[in-house]
């Protein structure tokens, strides 16, 4: 094998050095004009970007894999690249190849990861894409939310159940963690996150306050409202850090730091946020709350509107300021279109002024924004001279950015290109020396146009051109057929293989006057561009002032669309602890319905001092869940300022709104499907307060029917018990929780009422007052289309199982259930007992259906009784 075969090429070498500085993530390493990866970043990139794989030194020693693509696609790839989860270090040629006789010199100048991201492909308009970082201390963890695109920046401190909530409503696209809590993370937060690990020496409260402290420029974080978050501040600085870590410096937007104050927001845990599908759903079709409420009109307010619905308010008097812009956009028409008319002009404010702090942005881009802002004054006048003073007040803290408009105005041609180095980026009439060299540029070219028309008639060469290079400048060239031609007064510079290239005297002349000066124009246009850029950072409070009130009142006008187009009412907000909705509707589901299938409304009243509970009975698919899950809806729609789906509502403010569904679901997590269910109800359990809204769907579900009677009866005991009192809804097919209502005074039976026809079940969809005498699950297997064999043989298992267990006998089991505890009973030593233990122990109650356990219970039973009769 050849010697020089094993040695690295000088290429390679510092491809290879700069790698190893950045051995997490892909390398684009720019050779020439193509952006090349390399080993397994080739085999990774080919795949993601479906480019060829090659091989480069094959046969070699330093045979490595090899996959490029072309520098102007750049933006083409890359996000597909981040999207796929990578992180990507684009490294640059750092000098001008031609100036340089050794390998030119290279470095990482930006390092693109999922959660630090500008680039429009990579982002969605209406969504944040934030970075997160998490710290853990022994008692609580801090948390930081960033956004660079947008230049918010959060934090917020508090036990696990608490982050693990704002992860939920935040939806980060990128989690920090220290490598030493890299096993604590997911075993608390899961595996959906994309997670990074750092160093662990990063994670430190002098550090963090430090880079905080630095970044604002301040001497304390006193001024924000942040300093006696210790974890959270670590988190916080954790993030910062981050960012100059990816090589980004200039942050200027980030201008500010705010804590999420939790006290002011109605607290869901994250399996609420999920069972009501809020923004997502595990079926990937499904239509969640935010696609049927989400009319906004700009990309800030669909994000304002996503940040309302993960914190909405619980204060009266806030609320109420929301209800009353709706009501009054409603009434006045004309308002709310002006407004939405020029809110439709407003282009993504927010990002556009990071991206002028970061100077990544275009000139067209600047026109953009002068054109949004221009959109702003209209809606200021509107807003500062109707009759609501909500919207007034939010009129006058709209700034018109007179100034900066003006100057965009002055400095920008209205056509600029989307890059720089096309040229025509400044107006005409802003510099004299560029007006000047553009004059000259053109007339310039018009000398030698006509130059060439002139030399082309005296000398008979009908295919004459003139160019430039750089290295002898302007030269005419003939073609070899006219050679014979040529005047004697011409210089021959060069001679082609078909042509031949002459200087005269006259070119030399013109030359000094244009050669450069479309070099110049370019250099010049730059540079005033630049200094526009740096001039507008003097704005980027205002203009991030402007964005946050733009997707305010975007919000509140979907509001009002949203009202109008599917009927929603005022909701009155007190301070009462009532819950009184008239022909509620479920938001999502009354939408999806077929045309001409009504959605069939409900009424529902709960309070704390007779109607605490209800316990809701009836068939599967009778529509159960849809009446917990619009209650819900219901609330958090009037809380976040939007008109109801009903046709009268008036809310006591509700402050926690917990959710539990009973489902199987949760198999794929691996953990007893039960246990799962039961963990979260306890969690309720521990936390609710006065103002609580409960809604239980079919907890108890996942364990055999006894089991599952029984913990649903000491659930809603609890719950029935408990000082707080807290409002409850409890959707069951156990018929035999109804007998609860007997014995406790604010639990009040309610089903969905179902019409049983001869072999079949029609729904009613009314929730009417009293309990259910049987279930129903029978009839819907029917329905769904099993074999009629089995659906005569479970009809009678049924009446055989009712027969031999009915429900009285059941329920009474469960109420003497503590006087069931003498142990006296059970001899420990007693071969039966033994015998019946072991039964249990082998029973996998989570695979056991509610027949079979029922069964199981009636062979146990037997034993029993034949040992009483022995
Ligand atoms: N009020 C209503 N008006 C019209 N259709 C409804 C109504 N309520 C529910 N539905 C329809 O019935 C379907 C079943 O409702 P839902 O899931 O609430 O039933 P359920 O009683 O909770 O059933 P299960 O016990 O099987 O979960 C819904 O998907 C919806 O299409």
């Amino acid at each position: 094998m050849a010697k020089s075969a094993k040695k690295e090429t000088p290429l390679m070498k510092q491809y290879n050095a700069i790698k190893a500085k950045y051995p997490d993530a892909l390398l684009l390493f720019r050779v020439g004009d193509f952006y090349e990866t390399f080993g397994s970043d080739a085999v990774k990139a080919s795949k993601i970007l479906d480019i060829i794989l090659t091989k480069r030194g094959a046969g070699s020693d330093s045979e490595t894999e090899l996959a490029g693509f072309p520098h102007h696609s750049l933006n083409t790839y890359l996000p597909k690249l981040v999207r796929a989860g990578e992180r990507v270090a684009i490294c640059d040629q750092l000098e001008d190849p031609k100036q340089t006789k050794t390998i030119v010199k290279r470095g990482v100048t930006e390092l693109v990861t999922p959660g630090v991201a500008f680039n429009d492909d990579i982002l969605h308009s209406k969504s944040n894409n934030f970075l997160c970082a998490v710290y853990f201390e022994k008692q609580r963890i801090g948390i930081s939310f960033l956004d660079i695109s947008t230049g918010e920046f959060l934090t917020s401190q508090g036990d696990a159940e608490y982050i693990d909530k704002l992860l939920q409503n935040f939806s980060p696209s990128e989690v920090l963690v220290s490598k030493k809590s890299r096993k604590l993370f997911s075993e608390t937060f899961g595996k959906d996150f994309h997670t990074f690990y750092l160093e662990d020496w990063v994670f430190q409260a002098d550090y963090a306050h430090e880079t905080l402290t630095k970044h604002f420029n301040t001497k304390t974080l006193k001024g924000f409202g942040i300093e006696d978050l210790y974890e959270g501040i670590i988190a916080s600085g954790v993030a910062l850090h981050y960012l100059s870590e990816t090589r980004h410096n200039k942050l200027e937007h980030i201008a500010t730091i705010s804590r999420i104050a939790t006290d002011d927001y109605v607290w869901m845990d994250k399996f609420t946020i999920r069972n009501l599908e809020l923004y997502n759903s595990t079926n990937a079709n499904a239509v969640t709350l935010i696609n049927v409420i989400d009319k906004t009109i700009s990309a800030m307010g669909g994000r304002m509107l996503k940040r309302w619905l993960a914190l909405p308010l619980k204060h009266a008097e806030k609320i109420k300021q929301r209800h009353e812009v709706v009501k009054y956009l409603l009434e006045n028409e004309t308002v709310l279109q002006k407004i939405q008319g020029q809110i439709k002009h407003i282009g993504d404010i927010e990002r556009l002024i990071s991206k002028i702090a970061t100077t990544k942005v275009s000139p067209r881009e600047v026109i953009q924004l002068k054109n949004s802002l221009e959109a702003i004054v209209p809606i200021k006048s509107v807003a500062e001279n109707c009759d609501n003073e909500a919207l007034k007040v939010l009129g006058d803290n709209l700034h018109r950015c007179d100034l900066l408009r003006e100057k965009i105005k002055e400095t920008l041609n209205e056509e600029a290109p989307v890059n720089v180095l096309k040229g025509n980026t400044i107006a005409e009439g802003f510099s004299e020396e560029l007006d000047e060299l553009r004059g000259l540029s053109q007339s310039g070219k018009t000398y030698l146009d006509n130059m060439l028309k002139r030399e082309t008639e005296r000398t008979g060469i009908t295919s004459l051109k003139i160019a430039s290079n750089n290295v002898f400048g302007y030269y005419i060239e003939v073609r070899n057929s006219h050679k014979d031609k040529v005047p004697e007064e011409w210089i021959r510079k060069q001679t082609l293989v078909n042509a031949e290239r002459y200087i005269t005297e006259e070119l030399k002349e013109y030359e000094a006057k244009i050669l450069g000066a479309e070099e110049r124009i370019l250099t010049i246009e730059q540079k005033l561009f630049a200094e526009l850029v740096t001039w507008m950072h003097q704005f980027i409070v205002s203009v991030q002032q402007n964005a946050q009130l733009i997707g305010q009142l975007d919000c509140l006008c979907g509001f009002a669309s949203l009202a109008k187009a599917n009927k929603y009412v005022y909701p009155q907000i007190d301070d009462s602890y009532d819950l009184e909705i008239k022909d509620g509707r479920h938001p999502v589901i009354e939408q999806q319905l077929p045309i001409g299938e009504p959605y069939i409304a409900n009424d529902l009243f709960l309070d704390r001092a007779s109607q605490q509970i209800i316990m809701i009975t009836g068939p599967n698919m009778s529509g159960k869940s849809a009446i917990l899950r619009q209650t819900a809806l219901i609330v958090l729609l009037a809380q976040i300022g939007s008109f109801v789906p009903a046709g009268e509502a008036r809310i006591g403010l509700v402050d926690k709104i917990f959710t539990r569904v009973g489902a199987s679901d949760n198999i794929s997590m691996g953990e007893s499907t039960f246990m799962v269910e039961m963990n979260e109800t306890a969690s309720i359990l521990n936390n609710i307060s006065d103002r609580s809204l409960v809604l239980l769907d079919e907890i108890g579900r996942g364990t055999s029917t006894y089991d599952g009677i029984s913990i649903a009866w000491a659930i809603s005991e609890y719950l029935h018990e408990h000082p707080a009192k807290p409002k409850t809804l409890f959707a069951t097919h156990y018929h035999e929780l109804n007998e609860m209502s007997e014995t406790f005074e604010r639990i009040k039976n309610f089903n969905v009422a179902v019409k049983e026809l001869k072999d079949n079940v029609l729904f009613v969809r009314k929730l009417v007052e009293g309990g259910s005498e049987h279930s129903f699950g029978i009839h819907v297997a029917k329905m769904a289309g099993m074999p009629q064999q089995v659906i005569s043989r479970a009809n009678k298992i049924l009446s055989k199982l009712e027969k031999s267990h009915s429900s009285e006998e059941l329920t009474d089991k469960v109420k003497t259930f503590k006087d069931d505890l003498q142990l006296s009973f059970f001899n420990l030593d007693d071969p039966l007992l033994v015998e019946i233990k072991d039964e249990i122990l082998h029973t996998d109650i989570d695979t056991l259906t509610p027949v079979e356990a029922l069964m199981k219970l009636n062979e146990i039973k037997r034993m029993l009784v034949k040992k009483k009769q022995a």
